[in-house]
């Protein structure tokens, strides 16, 4: 199966991060998630990444930090996301697609069900904070 390559942004401001919730049609749809998507055979992941938060969000990013890649296959699907922090951005996060958002503090992250990929992001936030 072909590896999906997914720009994924963690949205970052003091002890809060910015988490949507995807739609129910879609791939692991009704969980929350952090923006992001696919990225496109002619851009980098930071291209994509930057595209991505535009589109989705209406941020422009500016310095957006490596966080960690992830590989997951769920069964359906493999994605590898790419992780990125982002705490330097311009303008307002708010959501473009209709998308239901908001700051979650990152000790209450555990309580959103997220996809089984994004565990490990969490508990890196959570590594970090503490
Ligand atoms: N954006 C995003 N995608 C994630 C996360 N975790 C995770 O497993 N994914 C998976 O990454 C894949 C691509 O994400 P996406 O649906 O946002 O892609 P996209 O914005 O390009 O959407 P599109 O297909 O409607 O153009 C999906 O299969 C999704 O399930 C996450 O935290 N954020
Ligand atoms: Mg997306």
């Amino acid at each position: 199966m072909k590896i999906v390559d997914v720009a994924v942004g963690v949205i970052k401001r003091q002890d809060m991060i910015y988490v949507s919730k995807r739609a129910d049609t879609l791939h692991q749809g009704g969980l929350w998630e952090f923006p992001g998507g696919k990225k496109e055979a002619d851009e980098t992941i930071a291209q994509a990444l930057i595209r991505e938060l535009f589109e989705e969000v209406n941020i422009q990013v500016l310095n957006p930090i490596p966080l960690m890649v992830i590989e997951h296959d769920y069964g359906d699907k493999k994605v590898r996301l790419d992780v990125m922090l982002v705490e330097e951005f311009s303008g307002e996060p708010s959501s473009q697609e209709n998308q239901l958002s908001r700051w979650v503090k990152i000790a209450d992250l555990a309580q959103y069900d997220f996809p089984a990929a994004n565990l490990s992001i969490i508990e890196k936030l959570q590594q970090l904070a503490s």
